[in-house]
């Protein structure tokens, strides 16, 4: 079984090419790590909707978020809303979805601290 730490421990990695996709039971066993992640796109990403109390709290995470994607240099699609914020992770380079989009979500639901 994956968890969520093993997940987040990892650097993301220089990508580039469909042999970096993930299979469907890679794609599986990452996601049940993940609580409240889901597949989208018919399984091209993977989405989810952090909800926050204000704007402030909104943008605060949103902020972390960017920071933590430049330094593994992987970057989520957001939606910033007043009181929540989508965050969607695919990876261009490989054309779906890749370890590096389940190291970042793994992050971006740690740093939410709303799974622990
Ligand atoms: C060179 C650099 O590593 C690539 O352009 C990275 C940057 N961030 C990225 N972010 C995402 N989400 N997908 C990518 O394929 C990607 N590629």
């Amino acid at each position: 079984m994956t968890t969520i730490d093993e997940l987040a421990d990892r650097r993301c990695q220089p990508l580039r090419g469909a042999g970096h996709l993930l299979d469907e039971a890679a794609v599986a066993s990452r996601l049940a790590a993940l609580p409240g992640w889901e597949l989208v796109e018919d399984g091209l990403a993977i989405r989810k909707t952090f909800r926050f109390p204000d704007y402030h709290r909104t943008m605060a995470y949103v902020n972390a978020l960017a920071y933590v994607a430049h330094a593994e240099d992987h970057h989520p699609d957001l939606g910033v809303h007043y009181d929540r914020a989508v965050v969607r992770f695919s990876t261009h380079d490989v054309g779906g979805l890749s370890e590096n989009d389940f190291t970042c979500a793994a992050k971006a639901e740690l740093l939410a601290g709303q799974s622990r």
